[in-house]
């Protein structure tokens, strides 16, 4: 957990806690909940602002997981949420959607001129199948924008039913994009240091590979916090 913690999402990280109870034997629940609890729940704490209600959310989250499995959290000795404080936020689902198409298509007729430039640039290299340099480095001061760009390019591309991978170096700045991943899982990275002959662990026939081949974007967000041998791979 204490590597995973570093490496993969909040939500990787709560699938993971929920495996470990199902299928290890894990000696206290209750003591590896809250030695983890905050990577948990960092996703929500960053978008409530509310570590009580970011704290409820986090346990209703892994309480779901576990009712899927015919399991509850008081089998294992953990904290019920405070249901109450999540009252104000959205069901998940249908309304979460019909928000994003909204918000999204909002953010997009309010890019400004920068922005609405790289997006259009970005855009017309995905469509353009002469051999021309699709990679683009995007640099600005922080709250600038870029976030926002990047979402509007993934929800763009995810709606015309093209795919897209979004990863980062570490699990909460991929917790801020769309289906944001780590580099570390999305392209099968080694733990530890890496060097000239490390290679991916993901083989060219796997479906993790086929992802990756079938990509009309990737979006690499924080690319400078990744190492040269990460970035530029064998
Ligand atoms: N074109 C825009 N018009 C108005 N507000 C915007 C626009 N683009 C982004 N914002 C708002 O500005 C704030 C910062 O945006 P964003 O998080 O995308 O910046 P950032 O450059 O990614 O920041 P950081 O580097 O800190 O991650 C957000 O509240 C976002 O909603």
């Amino acid at each position: 957990m204490a590597e995973s913690a570093t490496l993969d999402t909040p939500a990787q990280l709560r699938y993971l806690f929920v495996t470990m109870l199902m299928f290890c034997e894990t000696a206290n629940p209750l003591a590896l909940y809250q030695l983890t609890e905050a990577h948990m729940m960092e996703d929500f704490n960053q978008r409530l602002r509310d570590v009580d209600r970011a704290r409820a959310a986090c346990l209703d989250t892994i309480a779901q997981f576990l009712r899927a499995h015919g399991k509850s959290l008081a089998d294992y000795g953990l904290p019920l949420p405070d249901v109450a404080l999540l009252e104000e936020e959205p069901e998940s689902g249908v309304l979460d959607e019909i928000d994003g198409v909204v918000r999204w298509a909002k953010q997009l007729d309010n890019l400004n001129d920068e922005q609405r430039t790289v997006f259009d640039r970005v855009m017309a290299a995905v469509d353009d199948i002469r051999n021309v340099s699709k990679l683009f480095y995007v640099d600005g001061p922080g709250r600038t924008g870029k976030t926002t760009l990047y979402g509007c390019l993934i929800w763009s591309l995810c709606n015309q039913g093209r795919s897209v991978l979004s990863v980062a170096f570490t699990g909460i700045a991929a917790s801020l994009m769309d289906g944001g991943m780590t580099v570390h899982s999305t392209f099968g990275l080694p733990f530890g240091t890496l060097t000239d002959d490390s290679t991916s662990i993901i083989t060219m026939q796997s479906f993790r590979a086929q992802r990756i081949r079938d990509a009309a974007l990737i979006v690499w967000d924080e690319a400078p916090m990744s190492s040269g041998l990460q970035l530029t791979g064998q």
